[in-house]
C-alpha cells in the first residue's frame, strides 16, 4: 500500500505529497483487509492468533496478571493437525486489529461448533495442557488484565458471538457466509449483508453538586456499586434516555448533562456504552428505588468515593467486611466516569 496519501498540495512553488501518518496507514491496511479476502488471507500468514474455547481467551497467569499468548498461523495449524483438525477452521477467525508494523491479529474460537469445517470443537483440557494457559471467563480476566489486551479482547469475544448467533439469514432462513476478515455475513440466496451491531447504552453518574449517586443490580458481585445505565429505546435520543433511565431506576430528575466519553462493552452482547455526567434539580435528592430495576442505591460523599477509589481490588475487599463497597475495574468505563467526578466534582453542564 502507499504511504502517501495522494493528495498534491502546493507548498511554495512546487507540489508535495504528504506522507501518511502511521495511524492513517494502519487504518487503511485494516480497511483493506476487511474489503478484500485475497488481502485478509495472505495477512493470516505473517499475522497473530488469539484463541478462545467458547468465548473465553486463553490466557497465561505472570504473577498477579494475566497475559493473552498470541500463535502463528504455523503454531495454529500445528495445533490443529495434533487434534486431527483440518486447517480450513481457521477461515472461522474473525480480524481484530493489527500492529503499527502491520501485523495484523485474528481471533479463533476452538470450542464453538466450526461453520466453515465440519470438525466438532476441541476438547477444552486437553488444549489448555498443550498451550500451557486456561481458557478463562472474560469478565473475571478483565480485572487483571492490562488495558490493551483488555480492550483486544473484549472485542475479539463480542465478535466471535456474533458470528455465532449470525449464522442464518432472518429472512430467507439460509447460512450465511462471513467474508475472511470477519467484519460482515451474507445470505447467498437473496445477498443481504448483515454487519456486527452494539445496542447504545447510556451511563450516568448522578451528583447533586457534592454528593455522587451509586447504584448496584442484585446480579452484581458482592459489594459493588457502579453508575446508572441503560438501553436506549428506539426513537430517543442520548439525552431523553438519560432523563428516562434515571427516572425510571432512581424516581429522579436530572437537570444538567456532560458527555464524557464512550468505550465498547462485550457483556451480555456487544453495548456502546456513552458515559456521562448529570445533575438533579436543587434540593431534589431523595431516591425512590425502583426495586424491578435496581438492588439498592444511595449518595455518596466526595471523601467515601475518594477511599473507594484508591482501594479497588475487589479481591482483597469481597474478603474485607470493614469496607463497605467497591467500584467497577479500571477498564469499565464507570470506573472513568467515578474517577473523573472525584478528581473534579463540579463540571459544567449543559440543561437537558
Ligand atoms: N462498562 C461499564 O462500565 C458498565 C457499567 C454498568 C453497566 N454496563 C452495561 O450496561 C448495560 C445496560 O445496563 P442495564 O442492564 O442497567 O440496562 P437497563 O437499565 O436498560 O435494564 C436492562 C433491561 O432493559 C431491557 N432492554 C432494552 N433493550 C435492551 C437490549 N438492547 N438488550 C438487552 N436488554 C434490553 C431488558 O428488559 C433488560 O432486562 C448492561 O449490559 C451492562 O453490562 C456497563
Ligand atoms: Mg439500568
Amino acid at each position: 500500500m502507499s504511504l502517501y496519501c495522494g493528495i498534491a498540495c502546493r507548498r511554495k512553488s512546487f507540489w508535495c505529497y504528504r506522507p501518511l501518518s502511521t495511524y492513517v496507514t494502519k487504518t487503511r491496511y485494516l480497511f483493506e483487509l476487511k474489503e478484500d479476502d485475497d488481502a485478509c488471507k495472505k495477512a493470516q500468514q505473517t499475522g497473530a492468533f488469539y484463541l478462545f474455547h467458547n468465548l473465553a481467551p486463553l490466557l497465561q497467569k505472570s504473577g498477579h496478571q494475566y497475559l493473552a499468548p498470541q500463535h502463528s498461523l504455523l503454531e495454529l495449524e500445528r495445533l490443529l493437525g495434533k487434534f486431527g483438525q483440518d486447517s480450513q477452521r481457521i477461515e472461522d477467525s474473525v480480524l481484530i486489529g493489527c500492529s503499527e508494523q502491520q501485523e495484523a491479529w485474528f481471533a479463533l474460537d476452538l470450542g464453538l461448533n466450526s461453520s466453515s469445517s465440519i470438525n466438532a470443537s476441541l476438547q477444552k483440557p486437553e488444549v489448555e495442557k498443550e498451550l500451557t494457559g486456561s481458557f478463562t471467563e472474560l469478565r473475571k480476566a478483565l480485572y487483571q488484565l492490562n488495558v490493551k489486551d483488555a480492550s483486544l479482547l473484549s472485542t475479539a469475544q463480542a465478535l466471535l458471538r456474533w458470528h455465532d448467533t449470525h449464522q442464518f439469514c432472518s429472512r430467507s432462513g439460509q447460512p450465511t457466509k462471513k467474508n475472511m476478515a470477519g467484519s460482515k455475513r451474507v445470505c447467498s440466496s437473496n445477498k443481504i449483508i448483515y454487519y456486527p451491531q452494539m445496542a447504545p447504552v447510556v451511563i450516568t453518574l448522578v451528583s447533586d453538586g457534592t454528593r455522587c449517586l451509586l447504584a448496584r443490580q442484585s446480579f452484581f458481585p458482592k459489594g459493588m456499586y457502579s453508575a446508572l445505565a441503560g438501553f436506549c429505546d428506539i426513537g430517543e435520543s442520548l439525552e431523553e434516555t438519560v432523563r428516562r433511565e434515571v427516572a425510571e431506576e432512581v424516581g429522579l430528575e436530572v437537570e444538567r448533562l456532560h458527555y464524557s466519553a464512550s468505550q465498547h462493552w462485550p457483556f451480555p452482547n456487544s453495548s456502546l456504552m456513552i458515559a456521562c455526567h448529570a445533575t438533579v434539580k436543587p434540593g431534589q435528592t431523595e431516591i425512590q428505588l425502583n426495586l424491578r430495576e435496581l438492588e439498592a442505591a444511595s449518595w455518596f460523599s466526595h471523601n467515601e468515593v475518594a477511599i473507594a477509589l484508591r482501594r479497588n481490588n475487589p479481591y482483597t475487599q469481597q474478603q474485607n467486611r470493614a469496607f463497605p463497597f467497591w467500584l467497577p475495574p479500571k477498564f469499565a468505563i464507570a470506573h472513568q466516569l467515578i474517577k473523573e467526578w472525584v478528581e473534579k466534582p463540579t463540571r459544567s453542564t449543559l440543561p437537558v
